[in-house]
């Protein structure tokens, strides 16, 4: 397999170990694919074909595009948990609630396997690792990574070590790790510091890393945008507005739909809106300033624990993918993120809430007049609703946040 460097476009194989995540100049790296003999409608009818199939490789909502992701693995290789393969919703409700645009599909990655949208890329990644002879496998994570990676680890019988912020996190996804069998070492500290442990400690110990530094997460993660291509027949809507905290879903969209477009499948990009919380919000503060370069927040707080990250590694990658589709970044806050969480949540599709940035920073696109009331979008949501049940305790049962309407507690009663 080719990358190439995102800084500095050096090219490089990463066919064999040690595996490369990073280029000598720092920066991250990208597989690069040739698509100049692709045939496109041949291609949609066989991912149409494969849309109907049931246990085997091509059923996965990520092989079923393995000829764009991953064409000289071997199919003996692929790891699958059938991930993919999510629900796309239009609740209403939420459509109201995001300003009343004139249709909002909600695309619940959160249905994956592990709960996540990661399991699409770690599909690739840790098929990738057991390709090249790893069988310890790393991450550092604010749950939802550890949560996948712990998964397929287990699906392969081999190690998985997950390195987790001691708080600040939802403890039910550290349980989750815990229960997939993971080797969980918890530190003081946010994903930040992880990332720049693994990236010092991981060849010397072995480890094969499963962040989205490793190009090959980014490659599993862009089938996001070639299901919900597909699922819309090839017709994308106006916008997609997706959360951004160590902004792997926001790189991958930028590779997917720039496949998309090169080798033919839509004639028009959408835009992307990625939407930080005001508390971990360093590339918003980037994208709106003068500056290109990224400036790291050293606290970063926020109540949605996944987009907990003052450092993404993949910045260069979302910037990029921003200039590609002349896209857009907005900051929300804790509230407004909690409200429209209650608001996903009572529509009957539900997610955590890193999800629900989407659709509040949707509603704040809407308000600003950056989306307009006639256009289309589609938000996705990365994680489900059981991935932090305390979010659900602190709404309904204690009162937090505003939006008392929403509000639900169970009644007392004597039988
Ligand atoms: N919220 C993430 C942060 C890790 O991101 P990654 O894209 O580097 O795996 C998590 O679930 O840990």
């Amino acid at each position: 397999m080719k990358a190439e460097c995102v800084a500095c476009g050096a090219e490089m194989s990463v066919d064999q170990r040690p595996m490369r995540y990073q280029c000598a100049c720092g920066g991250l790296l990208r597989i690069v694919h040739d698509f100049r003999h692709v045939d496109a409608e041949r291609l949609k009818r066989v991912f149409d074909e494969r849309r109907g199939m049931r246990h085997c490789l091509h059923a996965s909502g990520v092989w079923r595009y393995k000829e764009l992701i991953a064409p000289e693995l071997p199919d003996r290789e692929a790891v699958t948990r059938n991930e993919g393969n999510t629900g796309l919703y239009e609740p209403d409700a939420v459509r109201e609630f995001a300003g009343g645009i004139r249709r909002l599909h909600l695309k619940a990655q959160s249905e994956n396997p592990s709960g996540s949208f990661k399991d699409n890329g770690m599909a690739a990644a840790v098929s990738h690792g057991r390709w090249l002879g790893y069988d310890s496998f790393a991450c550092t994570s604010t749950g939802n990574t550890s949560s996948s990676l712990s998964m397929y680890a287990a699906v392969m019988g081999m190690q998985s070590i997950a390195l987790v912020p001691s708080s600040e996190v939802s403890p039910n996804k550290v349980l989750q790790t815990v229960g997939y069998g993971a080797q969980v070492l918890a530190f003081d500290g946010t994903y930040d510091d992880g990332i720049r442990w693994l990236q010092a400690q991981a060849e010397e110990q072995g480890y094969y890393v499963c962040n989205s530094v490793n190009p090959l997460r980014i490659e599993g993660q862009k089938s996001l945008i070639y299901e919900l291509a597909q699922d819309l027949a090839w017709q994308l809507p106006d916008w997609i507005v997706l959360p951004g905290g160590a902004l792997s879903n926001a790189s991958a969209l930028g590779q997917g739909l720039s496949d998309l477009y090169t080798i033919g499948f839509i004639d028009k990009l959408p835009r992307v809106a990625v939407v930080q919380a005001e508390g971990a919000s360093p590339f918003h503060r980037m994208a709106a300033g003068a500056s290109k370069r990224l400036v790291p927040e050293p606290k970063p707080s926020t109540r949605a624990s996944a987009l907990n990250i003052g450092n993404p590694p993949s910045w260069l990658k979302a910037l990029r993918m921003l200039e590609l589709t002349n896209g857009v970044t907005v900051a929300v806050s804790d509230a407004e993120i909690m409200e429209a969480k209650a608001c996903i949540d009572r529509s009957g599709v539900g997610c955590e809430p890193a999800s629900a940035a989407a659709v509040a920073g949707l509603r704040k696109l809407v308000r600003e007049g950056v989306v307009a009331r006639d256009e289309t979008a589609a938000c996705i949501l990365t994680g489900s609703m059981l991935k932090d049940t305390d979010a659900l305790r602190e709404f309904h049962l204690e009162g937090k946040w505003n939006a008392p309407e929403l509000r639900n507690p169970p009644r007392l009663i004597r039988l």
